[in-house]
């Protein structure tokens, strides 16, 4: 997987560096979901969307659309029976089918091929489509073709606006502590060595890179909160919350508390996140692992954060070793706004990247 983030990530370089050449600055939110799709889109059923060569591909058009009217059903018009009754004849309801069907079918193909393929023991993938139908095979378990589809459908839904919101606020919390960018540059040129190759052994030292993305995570959680129905009887102070209720957790204010974090809670200070680091006093071993929740805890945490931590250090190396990332003086502020499940930055995030050496 490394080699193909890599690609991708350059290419994504590549990208911003000419854009910004031409305009000076650009809105590095929307664009960042070129990126992370084509990334899920290769490595985990080996389709590539060209969304960065080609930003008007039909499924990342469909896909974008699909994110966009499932919020405003569930967040915006809740009560309007069209936003729950998908078969009544209204225009969004007939693009959503549509929609659903561009990305179904292409799914379907794809599936079907690849299961032809295992059968026949053609396949050369090492992806996760590929994972998926060996597993199936081996516990002779009884799964359709649709099933993969979901399966895949999840992935790609749960995967690549997450990772892009991150990364956004990544290079907004870089843009403007430049010491940041120095360190992280310094560890790169250390670890990259002559070679300059990224592997996986090597992305395990990066041990600032990560701290960076993890502060990102902790400031501007991309999902700012996530639910639970109590199993039994929740005492909390002097209350009992009952056993059937549904909790409502704020993972926003939980990685942004003092008693987690101390007084500098709110501060960008990616050197708590690395090794050694002076912890908060009071804060238990459990809490430690409860405080950092922007992938949510516990056995219904995010399955996908390996792979989006490891795509979007990738993605850090590649810009910040070739791109000096600047806010302009115009640019407007990056506030968060909730437009579903996911936050995102309201007006964007406007920055400037310029070219830099290799080796600076
Ligand atoms: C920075 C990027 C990401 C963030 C912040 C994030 C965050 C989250 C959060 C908060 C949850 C909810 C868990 C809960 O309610 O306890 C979740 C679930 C999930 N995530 Fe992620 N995610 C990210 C990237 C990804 C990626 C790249 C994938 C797939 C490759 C992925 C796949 C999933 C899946 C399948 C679930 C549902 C897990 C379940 O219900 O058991 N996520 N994620």
């Amino acid at each position: 997987m490394v080699p193909t983030m890599t690609k991708v990530s350059d290419t994504f370089t590549d990208f911003v560096l000419d854009k910004c050449a031409k305009e000076k600055s650009i809105d590095v939110f929307p664009l960042l979901k070129l990126p992370t799709l084509d990334t899920i889109g290769l490595t985990a059923f080996g389709y590539d969307f060209h969304a960065i060569s080609n930003g008007d591909n039909a499924i990342a058009n469909a896909y974008e659309f699909l994110g966009v009217d499932s919020n405003r059903r569930a967040f915006k018009e809740p009560l309007n029976p069209a936003s729950i009754w998908y078969s009544i004849p209204t225009t969004a309801n007939r693009q959503r089918r549509q929609a659903e069907e561009i990305i179904r079918s292409v799914l379907n193909d794809i599936v079907a091929t690849r299961m032809k393929q295992t059968q026949e023991q053609k396949s050369t993938h090492n992806d996760l489509l590929a994972s998926m139908i060996i597993a199936a095979a081996e516990e002779e378990s009884p799964v359709t073709p649709d099933t993969f589809a979901d399966n895949l459908l999840t992935f790609l839904f749960a995967g690549f606006d997450t990772t892009s919101v991150a990364l956004s606020y990544a290079l907004y919390l870089l843009a403007i502590h430049p010491e940041a960018q120095v360190k992280a540059r310094a560890e790169i040129n250390t670890i990259l060595g002559q070679d300059k190759v990224i592997t996986y052994e090597k992305l395990q030292n990066m041990e600032y890179i990560y701290a960076v993305f993890m502060e990102a995570l902790r400031l501007y959680p991309p999902a700012p909160f996530t639910s639970r129905n109590l199993e039994k009887d929740l005492p909390l102070d002097d209350i009992v919350i009952p056993k059937g209720t549904m909790a409502v957790l704020s993972l926003w204010w939980i990685n942004r508390s003092k008693l987690n974090w101390g007084d500098d809670a709110e501060e960008f200070k990616p050197e708590r996140h690395l090794p050694g680091c002076k912890e908060v006093e009071g804060v238990t071993a459990k809490d430690k692992a409860f405080r950092m929740m922007a992938f949510s805890g516990g056995q219904r945490n995010c399955v996908g954060y390996r792979f989006a931590i490891q795509e979007a250090m990738i993605m850090l190396i590649s810009l910040l070793r070739r791109c000096q990332i600047t806010q302009p003086t115009n640019a407007p502020p990056v506030q968060p706004f909730l437009t579903g499940i996911v936050q995102q930055p309201e007006n964007g995030v406007w920055l400037t990247l310029t070219p830099q050496a290799a080796s600076a």
